[in-house]
């Protein structure tokens, strides 16, 4: 199938055709034509690299009451991304090589998105012993991120083998950090609304505890740490002395790397005052303040990626008393309008919002998951991993218009801004006049 994409505006502002012929950006160029090709007319839209999560739960295999792979991978699409990091928390949990092929088979068999696995870093994400991350390294599906998400490795020592082992292929440890002796039967945030309804705190400092334990081990031992989720402004503080020292730049990649949630971008603990479980997240929402540091660190870099944590829970599981509910929240198909939202609401020009949605969600995330066909500006010969933007429109969510099959977003009925019109994933459309190609 070749594709002509007419007259979008490219992240750096000029206005361009796009040729996709064989996987490939062909041609860049004006007055470009090409008889056989269908033709998209972008006129108004913004051209930016595929978007690229790092950190999703599909839930298949185990729970695909909640989401699946085909229902996750076209989410994805949807939301503008071209490739995801499927979280290991699965059941059974992802630390066999057979496991992460047998995820990566079926995304690539949906081929709506390029589904690339995350390794366990322990055996049944037990936090007892590593599972074979060589072994998943050098599988078909190419692990490179390990992680125990859900969970902390909070064995110092056994965190501390993950990182050296990691060395020999390349790999990050992304660690959900989080130090499970300050968070026993934490519910929100530890704060002044905990305090007033009543509900179990998760305090900062064991977010934080862990990251500065973390950047302290990963230095020690030469190695790639990607930080999950940050949701404090102490955490941000850590984040930024620590990449000050020399050794986060010692690779071709930042040693040290992290990411932040949309949800922890725009919403505050106040809305647990509802009781209202869809609030309930890990880790969970934060103050004012720390969403105000979180953005600031976006801006500027201290956080690299936004990852959107699509934590899809089936209504049984979510629809139901505070304390009984699972924590999570969806993320892939409002993730950009968000991130467009907040990066305006900083009142910055235009041009480098769109620059940094592109650095934030999908250069940088390529690099850190060592996806190289992912994270490249349209240019000739370069893989046709795009998506098309329509900076201009707003939507307002609906949560039972969604193509994930869960319904826990906390963003329903909102209107946010930007429209994705059309992602193309290996020159192929996955989604074309916002509406998925199959
Ligand atoms: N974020 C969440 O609240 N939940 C995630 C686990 C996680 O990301 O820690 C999940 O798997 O549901
Ligand atoms: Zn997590
Ligand atoms: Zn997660």
């Amino acid at each position: 199938m070749k594709y002509l994409i007419r007259g979008a505006r490219l992240v750096g502002g000029e206005c361009a055709d796009l040729l996709l012929r064989d996987g490939a950006v062909a041609q860049v160029g004006t007055g470009l034509s090409a008889p056989d090709a269908a033709v998209v007319d972008a006129e108004g839209l913004v051209a930016l690299p595929g978007l690229v999560d790092l950190h999703t739960h599909l839930r298949e295999p185990g729970r695909e009451d909640a989401e699946t792979i085909e229902s996750g991978s076209r989410a994805a699409a949807l939301g503008g991304y071209t490739a995801v990091c499927a979280m290991a928390n699965t059941d059974p949990v992802a630390d066999t090589p057979a496991l992460v092929e047998q995820v990566w088979r079926r995304g690539r068999a949906v081929g709506l998105v390029d589904v690339q696995p995350v390794g366990a870093v322990t055996v049944g994400l037990a936090g007892e012993r590593l599972a074979a991350l060589g072994d998943m390294a050098d599988s078909a599906a190419r692990v490179r991120i390990f992680s125990d998400d859900g969970i902390c490795v909070h064995d110092p020592r056994l965190m501390r083998r993950a990182l050296e082992y990691v060395k020999a292929f390349d790999g990050v440890v992304a660690q959900h950090a989080e130090e499970p002796r300050l968070t026993e039967g934490a519910q929100m945030h530890e704060g002044e609304v905990a305090a007033r309804i009543g509900l179990a705190g998760w305090p900062a400092v064991a977010e934080e505890a862990i990251i500065a334990r973390d950047v302290l081990l990963a230095e020690h031992v030469d190695s790639r740490l990607h930080v999950c989720h940050v949701s404090t402004a102490g955490s941000v503080e850590i984040l930024r002395h620590a990449k000050r020292r020399p050794w986060v730049d010692r690779g071709p990649v930042p040693r040290l790397t992290a990411e932040v949630c949309p949800h922890h971008l725009l919403l505050t603990h106040e809305l647990a005052a509802g009781y209202d479980p869809v609030y309930k997240v890990n880790p969970p929402l934060r103050t004012a303040e720390d969403v105000a540091a979180l953005r600031a660190a976006l801006v500027e870099g201290v956080v690299d990626v936004v990852a959107t944590d699509h934590a899809p829970h089936a209504g049984h599981d979510k629809e139901c008393e505070w304390a009984y509910a699972r924590p999570g929240m969806l993320g892939l198909e409002t993730a950009l309008s968000i991130v467009v939202k907040v990066l305006r609401e900083a009142d910055l020009p235009e041009a480098t919002v769109w620059e940094l949605v592109a650095r934030r969600m999908s250069r940088t995330p390529a690099r850190i998951a060592g996806l190289d066909a992912h994270g490249h500006d349209p240019a000739p010969g370069s893989p046709a991993n795009l998506t098309l933007v329509d900076p201009a429109a707003t939507r307002t969510v609906d949560a039972g218009g969604l193509a994930s099959r869960s319904r826990n977003t906390p963003y329903a009925g909102l209107e946010l801004p930007g429209r994705v019109v059309a992602t193309f994933l290996h020159g192929t459309a996955t989604v074309l006049d916002g509406k998925a190609c199959q």
